[in-house]
């Protein structure tokens, strides 16, 4: 089977427990921490920040923190949140100024990088960072919300990204973000992600483990062929 990761956005999980539900959903399955960092500028939603997940960290969180910052500017947020315990940090690259300079940044202080594309956003951002991403994360919604529906478009823009992925020879991340369910996660593999955030999807269910088994079941069935 290939190796997919699927990542929990706690932009649904029940805030006033936070560290409780970050626990049970790794302990149901989940590989890695999506953590959704808005700023009411970028994007029209106000999130969290650094010490938020200084907290998880402190509270005993081992597994990688997946930031996607939705913030404009970018850069100030870099070291504040490599401190914080942040294992891969992602950005929009409209939001930067000089997008080079951040991705090296992340890397130089200690993290794995990325580049997040919105819906409507093209790739060509791609062409001379190939070699600084270890993830690059198609929004499949416009960012902001969770709840909302998937946009199909994105099944055409992943398949073109896996293309550049391994045109590239590099080992990068394609992840996905943005109306992930159990009923598309098997098309939108086929496209070429490997790693889901699913927000709604899970922590809208009353048992976490079961919806992450069938994603994962849903994945085998795509490995299989
Ligand atoms: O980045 C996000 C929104 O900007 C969320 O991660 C995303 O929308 C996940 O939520 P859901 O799975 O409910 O669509």
């Amino acid at each position: 089977m290939a190796d997919y990761l699927i990542a929990p956005s706690i932009l649904s999980a029940d805030f006033a427990r936070l560290g409780e539900e970050v626990e049970a959903v790794l302990a149901a399955g989940a590989d890695v921490v999506h953590f959704d960092v808005m700023d009411n500028h970028f994007v029209p939603n106000l999130t969290i920040g650094p010490m938020v997940c200084k907290a998880l960290r402190d509270y005993g969180i081992t597994a990688p923190i997946d930031v996607h910052l939705m913030v404009q500017p970018v850069d100030r947020m870099i070291a504040d949140f490599a401190d914080a315990g942040a294992s891969i940090i992602t950005f929009h690259p409209e939001a930067s100024t000089h997008i080079d300079r951040s991705l090296q940044m992340i890397k130089d202080a200690g993290c794995q990088a990325g580049l997040v594309f919105n819906p409507a956003t093209p790739l060509h951002y791609l062409d001379y960072v190939m070699d600084k991403l270890d993830v690059i994360l198609l929004m499949s919604v416009n960012p902001g919300f969770g709840g909302q529906s998937f946009i199909p478009s994105t099944l055409e823009k992943l398949r073109a990204v896996r293309e550049r992925i391994d045109g590239s020879g590099r080992s990068i991340r394609l992840e996905v973000d943005g109306g992930i369910k159990v009923d598309n996660i098997a098309e939108v593999a086929a496209a070429g992600a490997d790693m889901f955030v699913a927000g709604s999807a899970i922590f809208n269910q009353p048992d976490y483990q079961q919806v992450i088994q069938a994603m994962r079941a849903e994945l085998a069935s795509v490995s299989a062929g």
